[in-house]
């Protein structure tokens, strides 16, 4: 294996193992803590840009099989990892780590100190890297590194360039993609959904011309106020049609309800998240994965009703807006990966738009 190094903005360097491709690659350093699910973490759109560690030390047990992807092209830019297995053992798997990474394009780090890593992360907050050959001049790569303004386009790169069905006998909901992970489709598709799933930018005139019973708002990559044509469909839709957003589409949400965002120190990824349900006191476990948040002080004089809160750090987690059928959460109720206490929301989501259907009919 060849010696590679990751180059910190703050300066500090690691070295280590390189593998999977040998391209050089700069982004924005970021830790997720699930003790597995790595196939779901380097196939999230929503990492577009990002370079991933990830604090279990052992990455690739199970190796890579057909099923767990959340997306076809994955866009992490790196993967780094404290070890990386070339013997994975599971009936599903098909290919190593290394493997993947290589037919992908996507350089991986291994042998580092990951603990490090995200203890220094977690001190300075979310920091820009390089990977890079060990013979790169360390001085130059912080100075490069510093000036670097990473491309604020994330959404265009990963959602889909043209309309698509995802065909089904119930109701129609039109999925807007900002980075859509596989796993909300899979949900729609479940509960019978004739889903077609639509880019960023549609506008609202063309998406209600596909009659939707519902519309979802998918989760994404990068700051939600990238997407200012986003926001204003949502409040061209607002009240029409009901809707359901996740993450990235929770946020575009408050956004678009005069709520405001701001970027958190260094986010919430991982598969072990506690959320509370303001109304119940009841918790679930959640998987999340976002640098993001909503500001509490914005929604206080908005139509926006605080639904769920982060037990961590006490930030939003959930919003229901109090007029019209529509409702957000910042985690992941389609797991992938990780545990499906909130499945359960893809169900009100249906709920939702049946009483909905119903109110219309007795206004017909
Ligand atoms: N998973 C997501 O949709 C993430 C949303 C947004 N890009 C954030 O980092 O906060």
């Amino acid at each position: 294996m060849m010696k590679r190094q990751l180059i910190l903005e703050d300066g500090t360097v690691f070295i280590g193992e390189g593998f999977g491709s040998e391209t050089e690659a700069s982004g924005e350093v970021v830790f997720n803590t699930g003790m597995t699910g790595y196939q779901e973490i380097l196939s999230d759109p929503s990492y577009c840009g990002q370079m991933v560690t990830l604090t279990y030390p052992l990455i690739g047990n199970y190796g890579i099989n057909r099923d767990d992807f959340e997306s076809i092209q994955p866009s992490i830019k790196a993967l780094i990892v404290r070890e990386a297995t070339d013997l994975p053992s599971n009936f599903r798997s098909e290919l190593t780590i290394d493997e993947l990474l290589k037919q992908k394009g996507i350089p991986g780090l291994a042998g580092i100190d990951t603990r490090k890593l995200t203890r220094l992360i977690r001190q300075y907050g979310t920091l820009k890297g390089r990977l890079t050959a060990i013979d790169q001049d360390v001085a130059k790569t912080v100075e490069s590194l510093k000036e670097t303004q990473f491309p604020t386009n994330q959404v265009m790169q990963v959602s889909t360039p043209t309309p698509y069905p995802s065909p089904g006998r119930g109701k129609r909901v039109v999925l807007v993609d900002f980075g859509m992970k596989h796993g909300i489709l899979r949900e729609l598709n479940q509960r019978d959904c004739d889903v077609v799933v639509v880019p960023y930018n549609t506008s609202s005139k063309d998406i209600l011309s596909l009659h939707p019973d519902g519309i979802m708002l998918s989760n994404g990559p990068g700051n939600p106020k990238d997407v200012p044509e986003a926001i204003e469909m949502i409040k061209e839709i607002l009240g029409v049609v009901p809707m359901f957003g996740i993450c990235l589409g929770h946020q575009l949400f408050a956004l678009a309800c005069g709520g405001d965002t701001f970027k958190l120190k260094f986010g919430h990824r991982g598969s072990n998240h506690p959320v509370k349900e303001l109304s119940t006191g009841k918790v679930a476990i959640t998987a999340q994965n976002h640098g993001y948040s909503v500001d509490p002080a914005s929604i206080e004089n908005t139509v926006l009703e605080i639904t769920h809160i982060a037990l961590n750090d006490g930030t939003i987690e959930g919003l229901r807006h109090k007029e019209v059928p529509a409702f957000t959460v910042q985690y992941h109720p389609e797991a992938s990966p990780g545990p499906e206490d909130a499945n359960d929301l893809f169900d009100s989501f249906m709920t939702m738009m049946e009483q909905s259907l119903k109110e219309d009919k007795i206004n017909a």
